[in-house]
């Protein structure tokens, strides 16, 4: 087990048949971080998250959980993970504290301690104040966080969630973000699947892409953005738009021809390897040319961006 990691996948494969759905998967996430787990349809998420859970067995290679191997004992890894898939599945007629009750029976809870652990678990989702309503009375947002609580029964180390942010209002997404942090703040391990990428970025600790069975890029955004290429985007704000052409010439003797000047925006863009002294110097060579610099700075680029560098990268690839 690497240090600290709670699940980890080590070459992880998954074929059905001759096709590849899983090809050597190899992650790992720590106590009380959550981990981004993202990839366009297909990619193999789903089946990563089948094997974590006991559900489907690996042709090859291990997924552990607090040390124990999701393969040869299911049972035992089912106590150690919450997961919550992307439907519901309610049912009609139960108010939420007895539908809870009803599945920590499942989880073999003892019936004494349930109605306590039942509220803390609702406390713990901030879903407090629904305990008294009917599950099919309650709205999306208020559903999931149910859904959370459920997940946290039995006191998992870690969780799975599949696209718990999904058909959220941006209120209500706002207050999932939290309940994940607050999660994470308690220790508990994530690892969080979605489509609503900006919304990822802002409470994982790291990513991982993977696209057609394969971890592509791994790491904290700014790691991901350096495996996908080594160039970083860097933009020259200026005060007027007519400087734009002599600032492109400028940094253009400095970086060579990547220059993109966009006189509407009153910058120039330009992507370069240079190290930071190079880039200070490029800096004041920009000043004294009078050009009226009023920023000059990287552009981070988002999980938006590597998801597309990765998908493209990985559509390519299969084309060949
Ligand atoms: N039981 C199965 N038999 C054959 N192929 C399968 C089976 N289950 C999954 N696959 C294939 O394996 C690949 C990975 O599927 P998976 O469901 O893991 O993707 P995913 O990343 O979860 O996608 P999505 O975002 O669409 O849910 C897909 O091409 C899928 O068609």
């Amino acid at each position: 087990m690497a240090d600290g990691a709670v699940v980890e996948t080590r070459e992880l494969t998954k074929r059905y048949g001759s096709f590849v759905a899983l090809d050597r998967l190899t992650i790992s996430v720590g106590r009380g971080q959550i981990l981004g787990f993202i990839g366009p349809n297909g990619a193999g998420k789903t089946t990563t998250i089948k094997i974590l859970v006991g559900l489907a067995r690996p042709t090859s290679g291990t997924a552990t959980v607090a040390g124990i191997d999701c393969a040869a004992d299911p049972r035992r890894v089912k106590r150690l993970i919450g997961y919550m898939p992307d439907t519901f599945g309610g049912y009609d007629g139960m108010r939420v504290a007895e539908y809870l009750d009803f599945f920590g029976a499942a989880f073999g809870l003892p019936r004494k301690g349930r109605p306590k652990r039942v509220e803390e678990v609702l406390e713990t989702a901030g879903a407090g104040t629904f305990r008294d309503l009917y599950v099919e009375a309650l709205s999306h947002g208020m559903k999931q966080r149910v859904a959370i609580a459920r997940t946290l029964l039995h006191d998992p180390p870690a969780l799975i969630l599949d696209e718990p942010a999904n058909g959220l209002d941006p209120q209500a997404r706002i207050e999932m973000r939290q309940v994940l942090l607050g999660l994470a703040a308690r220790g508990k391990t994530l690892i969080v699947t979605s489509h609503i990428l900006p919304e990822l970025a802002r409470i994982c600790d790291r990513v991982a892409i993977i696209a057609r069975g394969r971890l592509r890029a791994a790491g904290t955004l700014a790691e991901i953005a350096r495996q996908l290429s080594p160039l970083r985007t860097m933009e020259v704000l200026l005060t007027r738009a007519e400087a734009v052409p002599a600032a492109a010439d400028v940094v253009r003797r400095y970086v060579g021809d990547a220059v993109t000047p966009a006189p509407a925006e009153f910058a120039v863009r330009f992507r370069t390897a240079k190290p930071d002294d190079e880039l200070a110097a490029l800096l004041g060579t920009l000043v004294a040319a009078g050009v009226g610099v009023a920023q000059f700075r990287e552009v981070q680029t988002d999980l938006e961006d590597a998801f597309m560098t990765v998908s493209q990268q990985a559509d390519g690839e299969a084309a060949r």
